[in-house]
């Protein structure tokens, strides 16, 4: 599995250097880069009028290709700059545009705005008098396109300096960069789109989590071959019941509730009483424990029990909570890593001192427990120990309700049993979690995810 990068601005910048060793100019590259933008803007948004915000530097370059490529379309197309261009890549943009260029202060509205005022080498906060003409012209557009980043934005952190009115589609330059999936940042952006521009292979660092390879069943497969899962049941059995049955329909071959006894639907989930000798069964690929788990005596001592297997661990909910309050010390340096699985407040309370963004929390913890992070969020991050890292692109919205954490706790459950590397099981399971949360669409209740499994994990088949 392997997804595409999210470059920081340094990354880019020497993917860049890379293309102009085999001696492609800047020039050469910002007209691939504007032209494609244009067409992607084309295609989305048709022959409406245009107006193309111009900034001092090569995103400013770029939005003089992208006036002079539109002119070509038959766009009714104008131009507005905060000043005049500052490298020779850009003068040479702005020549081969020709047109006029309004001042930025006093150009009028358009239906279309193009923003390329600012993009990878912003430094600091916009001043009142390119941020307020920018504001008001971006306000009243009915669509907003964004040259590589939103202006304003910070490209390595995802931080807001400059509050502007968000784009409805970036159009990313050669790959993303970390502010396209990193809060705040990345809900300004809208839909991203990367344009290809010849940047080859840019250095794998941080990467996209991408749609899994899931492979069916061969001939020679029974139960176990397709893993086994564990679920820990607790204090309430609607969360381990989302849990075993998301494990279920994620694709596991045999699925047991262990602490709960009895019969019901689905028939095919056993379900045991909790005993030493089934926490023992060598077949067991991963156990899930947290989701309803409670957090008083019994559930502390299953969470125990737990953790001296040797098992591949989810470490989900309530699991969490009891590692907040008894300390991280308790989490053993176990043969099979673990998989924690915070959201926000949980991580806070986890390790209260870290700070940064999403990727750096997720990174330290990491580093901290010697387990792989997961950290839940609009855009979630996957990190390892070793340092390797990965972001999910923005999930639905209506993911955001109860239960739907536990069936990302038994996806991942299945993928840890049948994968080998945790942190690709990891990037499985929510990138399947948010495909299966696409499918249910508005107004989904976690159950609902549980059956748009199917079609998530069919979609992965090769
Ligand atoms: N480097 C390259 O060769 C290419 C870059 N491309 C484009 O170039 C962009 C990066 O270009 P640059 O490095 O020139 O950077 P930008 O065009 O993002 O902006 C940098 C310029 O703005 C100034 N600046 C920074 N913050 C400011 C602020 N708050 N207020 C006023 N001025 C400010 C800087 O001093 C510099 O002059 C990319 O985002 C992409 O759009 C593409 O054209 C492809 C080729
Ligand atoms: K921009």
């Amino acid at each position: 599995m392997s997804g595409r990068p999210i470059l920081t601005a340094a990354e880019t910048k020497a993917a860049e250097e890379a293309v102009f060793a085999r001696g492609v100019s800047v020039f050469g590259l910002m007209t691939k880069a504007g032209r494609a933008a244009a067409e992607i803007a084309w295609d989305r948004f048709g022959p409406r009028e245009t107006l193309v915000l111009c900034g001092p530097g090569n995103n400013g370059g770029d939005g003089y290709v992208i006036a002079a490529r539109l002119r070509e379309c038959g766009v009714r197309v104008r131009v507005a700059a905060s000043g005049d261009p500052t490298t020779d890549a850009a003068r040479e943009a702005r020549r081969a545009w020709g047109g006029p260029v309004e001042v930025l202060d006093e150009a009028a509205p358009a239906p279309l705005v193009i923003d390329a005022l600012f993009g990878t080498g912003l430094s600091r906060p916009l001043k009142n008098k390119i941020a307020e003409p920018a504001s008001r012209l971006l306000a009243a557009a009915a669509y907003r396109v964004a040259v590589d980043l939103p202006s304003g934005i910070a490209t390595d952190d995802g931080a807001v300096l400059t509050e502007l009115p968000p784009a409805h589609l970036t159009v990313a330059l050669g790959a993303l960069k970390r502010a396209h999936r990193l809060m705040p940042a990345a809900a300004r952006c809208g839909e991203v789109v990367v344009a290809d521009i010849g940047l080859g292979d840019p250095p794998r660092g941080v990467i996209e989590i991408g749609r899994p390879p899931i492979a069916a069943p061969g001939f020679e497969a029974n139960k176990y071959t397709r893993g086994k899962v564990v679920v820990a049941a607790g204090r309430m059995p609607g969360a381990t019941m989302l849990a075993s049955l998301a494990a279920q329909r994620a694709g596991a071959g045999y699925v047991e509730l262990l602490g709960a006894e009895g019969e019901g639907v689905p028939h095919a989930l056993v379900r045991r009483a909790w005993d030493d000798e089934a926490l023992a069964d060598k077949r067991i690929g991963a156990m899930v424990i947290g989701p309803g788990l409670g957090t008083e005596g019994e559930g502390r001592r299953r969470l125990d029990l737990a953790l001296a297997t040797d098992h591949p661990l989810v470490l989900d909910a309530d699991a969490l909570t009891l590692l907040a309050r008894d300390g991280l010390d308790r989490l053993p340096a176990r043969k099979a890593l673990a998989v924690l699985t915070p959201h926000g407040g949980e991580y806070a309370r986890l390790f209260p001192d870290a700070g940064g963004t999403a990727l750096d929390k997720a990174l330290v913890g990491a580093r901290k427990t010697g387990a792989v992070i997961l950290l839940k969020g609009v855009c979630t991050v996957v990190a390892h120990p070793d340092g390797r890292a990965a972001i999910g692109a923005p999930a639905p919205a209506w993911l955001a309700s109860a239960g739907t954490g536990d069936v990302l706790a038994g996806i991942l459950g299945t993928m840890l049993a049948q994968m080998d590397d945790p942190f690709e099981a990891a990037q499985a399971a929510v990138w399947l979690h948010s495909e299966a949360g696409r499918r249910a669409g508005p107004l989904l209740i976690a159950d609902d995810l549980v059956e748009h499994l199917r079609g998530a994990v069919a979609g992965c088949l090769a």
